[in-house]
């Protein structure tokens, strides 16, 4: 696994293109039914282009999320602790963007902060709202990581992320439990080894892991 470099670029965000009507929507639900093989006309799959349109919302939902908004509310009355935060183990669902399956898989966020802390439950939130998008997994990474790192601006930010690609598993070359497991270490996890040390053994070493 390789320790990636600090200056992460994060893609700029290029203009997207409107979205199309919850009809138009559901119109190309009905022609991937077709394409599946299937006849969108039967009892069954009446309101199939509907749900799925709905659950399109709910699974890819990170596009209405701004992650630097939901970092914002920080505290700094911590009695000067300065040692390092682990959230570790939070599961998250995510989609492939080469083939639309899903990535499910686990987070481990860590921070060594700087002076304030951010609510426990904002890292799990961040970790979301990139994942509810189309991702590559070593994108999906850089960005948690990224995202903490300027909002929080912390001595150093570490994101572990260990995934099961579904495109993997349920098609193509068919190797079910098989886990990718990424990292991006910045800041003091990066540069010192005590501490990536630490993080590591703190969630448990996944690049160590045997079976
Ligand atoms: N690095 C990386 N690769 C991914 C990720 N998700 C899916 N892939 C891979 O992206 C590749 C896309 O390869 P293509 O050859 O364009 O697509 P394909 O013909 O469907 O490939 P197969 O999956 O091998 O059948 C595949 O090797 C996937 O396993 C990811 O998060 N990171
Ligand atoms: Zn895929």
């Amino acid at each position: 696994m390789n320790v990636q470099d600090p200056k992460i670029t994060i893609e700029t965000e290029r203009a997207k293109p409107a979205r199309p009507t919850r009809q138009e929507a559901e119109d190309a639900v009905r022609t991937l039914l077709r394409w599946a093989g299937d006849d969108p006309d039967r009892e069954g799959l009446l309101d199939t282009p509907k749900r799925v349109t709905k659950a399109y919302s709910d699974w890819f939902r990170g596009y209405d999320e701004d992650p630097a908004e939901l970092l914002q509310r920080t505290f700094e009355e911590v009695e000067g602790y300065d040692e390092m935060v682990v959230l570790r183990d939070i599961r998250f669902e995510s989609y492939c963007e080469h083939h639309m399956a899903p990535i499910i898989g686990k987070a481990h966020v860590g921070y060594l902060p700087k002076g304030r802390v951010v609510g426990i439950s904002k890292l799990a939130r961040i970790v979301d709202a990139f994942a509810k998008r189309l991702q590559v997994q070593e994108k999906m990474n850089a960005q948690i990581a990224q995202v903490l790192m300027d909002t929080l601006e912390p001595h150093g930010v570490a994101v572990v992320l260990e995934g099961e690609h579904h495109c993997m598993s349920t098609r193509g070359v068919h190797k079910p439990g098989v886990s990718m497991v990424t990292s991006t270490m910045l800041g003091a996890f990066r540069d010192d080894p005590a501490t990536r040390k630490e993080f590591m053994t703190v969630i448990g070493n996944p690049t160590n892991r045997m079976s």
